[in-house]
């Protein structure tokens, strides 16, 4: 990703179609242009000559250049975007670290650990939450430990389809790696292009392909992690009776718990064909309806999401779109239940709109904030019986806070993973830019999460928790939670040096 301020390839960036521009000032009263600063203002590099020099001698680069310390400066939510195009560049580390290898991680764990310098795990950098965004206040600086160097296809397992793979390693170049063994992993979401298998274990990230192939926390069958106590390596069958699963502490860390550094995976033989239709429902109800009897009852798609009203007609269709992905085959079964529930087949057009928009929608986000527009998402999940009651909460939510703000919102909703006891909703926002966008999304997102959580649904269901969802989630486990997770922390990263702030509060905040 070239310019931090935005979103991947610029060659693939987009404009904004006119007549998306007319409704954007028709609708939601957009005007003018917020263009991003050309140059963001980084704050001088803090650590000691001598600290730096420590983390060379202990096996890898330390890069302080202008240009690594920007492009590692912040995540890839809305707010971070902000921030950087306000030309705000202050969480950035002071130096870039690029370690060859596990044993070198470990040795910058140990140097982190002795001169108390904050240690942020960096795989893509598109976490939404602020997972990169790291408390640096008590310590003598900030490292961003990024793992692009750690790229490599360990070992393939033919007989128990498994493989082992490094953390670093993205999502395209995965898929390349096992294909010229006959397997995929299945796991692609929308920046897939960007993201790595260290990131997707750490945030336990969830794909298109979830109906079929699950979350990725689903495909990990063991791991090995730096902590600065010592190396940690789980998984020696694919299920264990031998006392609590320690894999599922390090699922979803976000680096607070150690630095994941190999995976072993799940894989599956490469599909011959892979087909994704368009089916209308009447309702987002009837719609959920079909999906659920789909999840509960079979047979299983392996992609299966249905928009509501709003985000099928802003695609300009009507009634509800649901889209499903079928690999190899055509089955008959799925339509028949699909029709069952009151679908109407609207053939591959639709799957083929929705695949080839997929991985340019983040652009477009790039070319509303350029608009003077606010664009952001969120998502979380919960059970069947309590699907609708969440469904409407948010939206009220979202709606009422930003036209209590005077800048009225559009949200769309599409429930984006199935399970046979409920589903994740997936929401996302466009609305006017005030003054103050940052705390204008804020506040939206402070309702909605208030909502989710009065409605009894999780905080995240494959974001993550970061930094923005960390009261939400403090409520949510509890205080037992929280002194446990504590304890974990305490016992593998005694100084506090690994994501400070990220996951738990940072001691003291
Ligand atoms: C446009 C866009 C679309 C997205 N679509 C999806 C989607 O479809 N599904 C989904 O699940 N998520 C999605 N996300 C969120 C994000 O891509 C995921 O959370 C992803 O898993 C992050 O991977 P990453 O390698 O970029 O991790 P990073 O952003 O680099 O890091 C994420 C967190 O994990 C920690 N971390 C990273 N690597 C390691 C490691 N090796 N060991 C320990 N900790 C580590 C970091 O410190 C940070 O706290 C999207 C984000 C964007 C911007």
């Amino acid at each position: 990703m070239s310019s931090p301020a935005r979103w991947g390839d610029p060659a693939d960036a987009v404009a904004l179609p006119d007549e998306v521009r007319d409704l954007l000032t028709s609708a939601l009263g957009v005007r003018g242009t917020r263009p991003a600063a050309d140059r963001q203002m980084l704050p001088p590099v803090r650590l000691p000559a001598r600290v730096i020099d420590a983390f060379r001698e202990a096996g890898t680069d330390a890069d302080t250049s202008a240009d690594a310390r920007l492009a590692h400066a912040a995540g890839k939510s809305t707010e971070d975007l902000l921030r950087l195009r306000a030309g705000d560049a202050a969480d950035a580390p002071d130096a870039v670290l690029r370690p060859a290898g596990p044993d070198a991680v470990a040795a910058v764990l140990r140097v982190a650990t002795t001169h108390r310098v904050a240690v942020v795990p960096f795989g893509g950098g598109t976490s939404v939450v602020g997972g990169l965004r790291a408390v640096r206040d008590g310590f003598t600086g900030v490292v961003a430990l990024d793992l692009a160097r750690l790229d490599a296809l360990v070992g393939v397992d033919p007989v128990s389809r498994t493989a082992i793979l490094q953390a670093g390693v993205r999502g395209p170049r995965a898929e390349e790696l096992l294909a010229g063994e006959g397997f995929t992993l299945g796991h692609f979401p929308q920046s897939f292009r960007y993201a790595t298998l260290g990131g997707f274990a750490a945030t336990r990230s969830s794909g298109q392909a979830s109906a079929g192939y699950g979350r990725f926390d689903d495909m990990v069958l063991g791991l090995r992690a730096a902590t600065p106590t010592g190396d940690l390596e789980i998984g020696r069958a694919p299920r264990s009776a031998a006392g609590p699963d320690l894999r599922q502490l390090l699922l979803g860390s976000e680096g607070a718990f150690g630095v994941i550094t190999e995976l072993t995976l799940r894989v599956r033989p490469r599909p011959r064909t892979r087909s994704y239709t368009g089916w209308s429902f009447p309702t987002f109800e009837t719609g959920s309806r079909a999906l659920r009897a789909l999840a509960q009852d079979g047979p299983l798609p392996t992609v299966l999401r249905l928009s509501d009203e709003t985000e099928t007609a802003v695609g300009g269709g009507s009634g509800c779109l649901a889209i499903i992905g079928l690999e190899d085959a055509p089955d008959a079964g799925v339509d028949a239940r699909l029709r069952e529930y009151g679908g109407t087949p609207l053939g591959e057009e639709p799957g083929k709109a929705w695949l080839d928009g997929r991985y340019r929608a983040p652009y477009l986000r790039d070319a509303l904030l350029d608009a003077g527009a606010l664009a952001e998402t969120l998502e979380t999940a919960t059970f069947w019986h309590r699907l609708p009651q969440t469904y409407a909460a948010v939206r009220d939510a979202l709606i009422g806070t930003l036209t209590g703000l005077g800048t009225p919102p559009l949200v769309l909703c599409h429930i984006s993973h199935v399970y046979a006891a409920g589903a994740s909703l997936y929401f996302t926002v466009v609305t006017a830019q005030t003054d103050d966008p940052v705390a204008q999304w804020r506040a939206a997102k402070a309702a909605a999460a208030d909502a989710i959580l009065a409605s009894g649904a999780t905080i995240t269901h494959h974001h993550g928790v970061g930094t923005d969802h960390g009261p939400w989630y403090l409520r949510e486990i509890g205080p037992v939670g929280a002194a446990m997770l504590r304890a974990v922390k305490d016992a593998v990263d005694p100084a506090g040096i690994l994501n400070p702030g990220v996951l738990l509060p940072q001691t003291g905040q």
